[in-house]
Parts: structure tokens; C-alpha cells; sequence
């Protein structure tokens, strides 16, 4: 998605918002009830997919990678076939962003995996938005499990980075998830809450913020959560985005799932209704896998 003048314009114009408001304590029963009481789907094929976006797939290429296997990963990615009603978009390390984006189709975004949370300058080690659009990215992964878990980063200072980097007009893929233990205490919804509140408390504007449901016990695990429990949690998220921003941000934002997502699993995972897309790790990093992963936005078309 084109990060345009216009809608950067109107971020820029709206500018921070004042509190947000309370969260209501989410009734998981009503998410249910929404799945077992919606009307029967009709029996020609449809598009199942409640975010009116494009499917979106991100590869989150990580710390990995050498410039000989990012060179190949990049020419079997511009070999590919690639579904057209798909953004796709690739996360290099930093250092191959150059790289990737002097040699890969223009059909493929480029993403950053990280920002700094404002201006550049004397910040030692960190890369900047500025820099990030100097070399062509038009989006940037932020609250991603890793950083938060491994590095430290907190609610706040992740809003501030999504904040910052919209305001420069990249797009911000806004990573979301519970811990195992989190899940297993029945406190998936109240994380997963709080962490979209940050973003919501931070951002003027959700037009270019695609939101990446990733528990952090699927990442990287091989334990890919199940059809229905991505897409429980993914109409939690929706249901919290009406009621605490707007209806019509539910409607048009994107909610992709990440976690040991693979070629093999994907197109079961796009048949829910409320997945958007992907954001994939270690699949990512082989191209014809990834390929078929944005290629199972074709199992959206369903025979109910
Ligand atoms: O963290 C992820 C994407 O950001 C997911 O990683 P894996 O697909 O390797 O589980």
C-alpha cells in the first residue's frame, strides 16, 4: 500500500490525540457468538475476508542472511509467480537493504525491521525513519515479540517509533501477541488489548498500519496456532478497534498472523475470515515457500 501525500497530509493535521478511552473488558462469549450466530454463507464462491485491504504477506527475514544467499533469495523472488491482489513486502537486516531493494521486483515493498523513535542524530547504532525512506522502504516492523522480549522495548516507546515513522510516511506493520504463559493464565485478550491501546494512544491516524497478531509462543516454534485460534483472536482485535476507534478503522485495517506460519499451513490459516495476511519468519527466507505462502490468498475464494 503507497503511503500517499494526501493521507500523510491528514496525519500530520490531526496530530496526537488526547486520552484514549478506557478499555471495555472484552467479552470473549460475544466473539463466539459472532462466529456460531453469523448467517449461512452462500453457496457461490466468495472472498472470505472482513478487512476491506488487499491480503498482505511480509517475510521478517531477521538477523539471517549473507549477501550471496540474500542474492539468491531475492532472484528466486523475482522468478516467482506472485498472485497480483497481494502486498507483498520483504524485512531485510538493515545492512542488505540496499541490496534487496537495488535488485528485487518492484512488485515486492520493501520493510525495515526496526526505527529509531525519532529524528536521527546522535544515536549511536540506531538507523533512522529518515534514512529508512532515503534508501526506499515504505514500511517498518515495530513491537515485534523479539524486540520487546529480547531487546526490552516497552508499550510506550513502541507507540512513540509508530508515531514517528508515520509521521514520515512510512507504513507500520504493529506487532501484537501474548506470551505461553499469558495464554495459559486466560490472558490473551487483556495483553493483546493493551498493546493495540499503545499503538491507539500513540498514532494520529491508522491508515498505513497494518496490525501483525503474533503469538509469541508460535514464533519460530513450529507450533502454528490453529485456524480458529488465530481467527479468535483476530476478531478480538477487530471488535476492539470498533469500539475504542472507529468502526470504520475495524473494517479497512489489516490483521495478519504470524507465528510458524509455512507453505504448508497457510492456505488453511487464509480461509479465516478475519486473516489478513501473513508475517513470516523463517519461511520467508526460502522464496518459492514464501511464494506459496502469498499465493494462498487464492484459498480465500471458498465454496462455502
Ligand atoms: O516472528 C515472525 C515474523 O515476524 C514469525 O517467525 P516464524 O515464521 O519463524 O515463526
Amino acid at each position: 500500500m503507497a503511503v500517499t501525500s494526501t493521507s500523510l497530509a491528514s496525519q500530520l493535521s490531526i496530530g496526537l490525540r488526547g486520552p484514549f478511552p478506557k478499555l471495555d473488558s472484552f467479552n470473549s462469549q460475544s466473539s463466539k457468538l459472532r462466529l456460531s450466530l453469523s448467517p449461512p454463507k452462500p453457496s457461490r464462491p466468495i472472498v472470505a475476508m472482513a478487512g476491506s485491504g488487499k491480503f498482505f504477506v511480509g517475510g521478517n527475514w531477521k538477523c539471517n542472511g549473507t549477501k550471496d544467499s540474500i542474492s539468491k533469495l531475492v532472484s528466486d523472488l523475482n522468478s516467482a509467480k506472485l498472485e497480483p491482489d497481494v502486498d507483498v513486502v520483504v524485512a531485510p537486516p538493515f545492512v542488505y537493504i540496499d541490496q534487496v531493494k537495488n535488485s528485487i521486483t518492484d512488485r515486492i515493498e520493501i520493510s525495515a525491521q526496526n526505527s529509531w523513535v525519532g529524528k536521527g542524530g546522535a544515536f549511536t547504532g540506531e538507523i533512522s525513519v529518515e534514512q529508512l525512506k532515503d534508501l526506499g522502504c515504505n514500511w517498518v516492523i515495530l513491537g515485534h515479540s523479539e524486540r520487546r522480549h529480547v531487546i526490552g522495548e516497552n508499550d510506550e516507546f513502541i507507540g512513540k517509533k509508530a508515531a514517528y515513522a508515520l509521521s514520515q510516511g512510512l507504513g507500520v506493520i504493529a506487532c501484537i501477541g501474548e506470551l505461553l504463559e499469558e495464554r495459559e493464565a486466560g490472558k490473551t485478550f487483556d495483553v493483546c488489548f493493551q498493546q493495540l491501546k499503545s499503538f491507539a494512544d500513540a498514532v494520529p491516524s491508522w491508515d498505513n498500519i497494518v496490525i501483525a497478531y503474533e503469538p509469541v509462543w508460535a514464533i519460530g516454534t513450529g507450533k502454528v496456532a490453529t485456524p480458529q485460534q488465530a481467527q479468535e483472536v483476530h476478531i478480538a482485535v477487530r471488535d476492539w478497534l470498533k469500539k475504542n476507534v472507529s468502526a470504520e478503522v475495524a473494517s479497512k485495517t489489516r490483521i495478519i498472523y504470524g507465528g510458524s506460519v509455512n507453505g504448508g499451513n497457510s492456505a488453511e490459516l487464509a480461509k479465516q475470515e478475519d486473516i489478513d495476511g501473513f508475517l513470516v519468519g523463517g519461511a520467508s527466507l526460502k522464496g518459492p515457500e514464501f511464494a506459496t505462502i502469498v499465493n494462498s490468498v487464492t484459498s480465500k475464494k471458498v465454496a462455502a
